[in-house]
């Protein structure tokens, strides 16, 4: 249904390209999350789909429909696309009721549709409030209501989540995917936390300095990464060099770079009842309590810093960490 086709963009003659080359595409009903580093493109590519910026060259199609590329310029109104941003862009002066209006004026049962989509995200009796009456929360549910009520072919959004506090944030992703799945929109969501994007994504597509340099199942990301950006992305991460190769006895093929999430580096494996293929002797330099867990910072006799986790609170000065070779990622960089 979306088909995105080398699409380039640079804000300076092209000098450097805010996306390079991007080439992905969306079946009817897929929720596809845009992950990357900051001013990896994720914005730049959903305002080309949305209309708000010209490609220099590439093609965007929805539905079968050409939208944008060197000789066709579809205008943001006519895209079928609905938008959310991280702000919440409602009318201050309108009711919550005429926001969502503000879209539909032209369909002939406009009021029932707006109506309907405030039953959908649970704010029926709120349409005669105005946006300053509402919690963000709330406001972000109208904003999700009038970008639905055209029925579009394509719902991008846009960090939607950023402006509230991590409990609000986790409830109202929640509730707003839960609504998105009893519609069968099209969704293109651009997070920076990956935690949002393994919640509710199908796939994942990730940019790095523009480019896409994977897209895949949220599930085949976290285990299979093609690269050590996206590894880290998906948790903190340490690269096998030569000093940790040397520490934990495990010479590995030069000719990959290997990694190993710092969560699978186990403390204390022998007391803990777990083997490890590989094992070294590490110096406690700091321990940081969150809560039911403790962060260590450790230093190995090779000189290398590492930063693990444990719930053991019985830590000595000198401990043993170990991983398994199952858990090593490989990647060909
Ligand atoms: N209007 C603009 N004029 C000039 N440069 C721009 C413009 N918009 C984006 N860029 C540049 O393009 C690159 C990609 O920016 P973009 O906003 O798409 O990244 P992003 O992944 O959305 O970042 P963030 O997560 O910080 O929002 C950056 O280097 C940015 O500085």
């Amino acid at each position: 249904m979306l088909k995105i086709d080398s699409l380039s963009k640079s804000f300076d003659k092209g000098k450097s390209y805010a996306l390079e080359n991007v080439t992905f595409d969306l079946k009817v009903g897929d929720v596809c999350a845009i992950v990357g580093e900051s001013g990896s493109g994720k914005t730049t590519l959903v305002r080309l789909i949305a209309g708000l910026e010209r490609p220099d060259s590439g093609s965007i199609l929805l539905d079968g429909r050409t939208i944008a590329s060197m000789n066709k310029f579809v205008q943001p109104e006519k895209r079928k696309i609905g938008l959310v941003f991280q702000e919440y862009a409602l009318f201050p002066h309108l009711t919550i009721l005429d926001n969502v209006l503000y879209g539909i004026s032209k369909l002939k049962n406009k009021k029932n549709r707006a109506q309907e989509m405030l039953d959908l995200v649970g704010l029926s009796e709120m349409g005669k409030r105005y946006p300053h009456q509402l919690s963000g929360g709330q406001q972000q549910r109208v904003a999700l209501a009038r970008a639905l009520a055209p029925e579009p072919s394509l719902l991008i959004l846009d960090e939607p989540f950023s402006n509230l506090d991590s409990m609000l944030r986790t409830q109202l992703r929640n509730e707003v995917f839960d609504i998105i799945k009893k519609t069968d929109v099209t969704v293109l969501f651009v997070t920076h936390d990956t935690q949002d994007a393994l919640s509710v994504a199908d796939e994942i597509l990730i940019l790095q300095h523009g480019k896409v340099v994977q897209k895949d199942a949220a599930a085949n990301l976290y285990v299979k990464p093609n690269t050590l950006y996206v590894a880290s992305l998906f948790g903190n991460t340490v690269r096998i060099n030569k000093n940790i190769q040397s520490a934990f006895h495990c010479p590995l093929n030069e000719e990959c770079c290997h990694a190993i999430r710092n969560e699978k580096i186990k403390v204390n494996p022998a007391a803990m009842d777990s083997d490890c293929d590989y094992i070294t002797n590490a110096q406690v330099m700091k321990k940081i309590v969150l809560g039911d867990s403790i962060q260590l910072l450790l230093k190995l006799d090779s000189g290398e810093q590492l930063t693990v986790m444990t719930q053991d609170t019985n830590i000595a000065d000198t401990i043993t960490i170990g991983f398994n070779s199952k858990d090593i990622l490989q990647f060909n960089e």
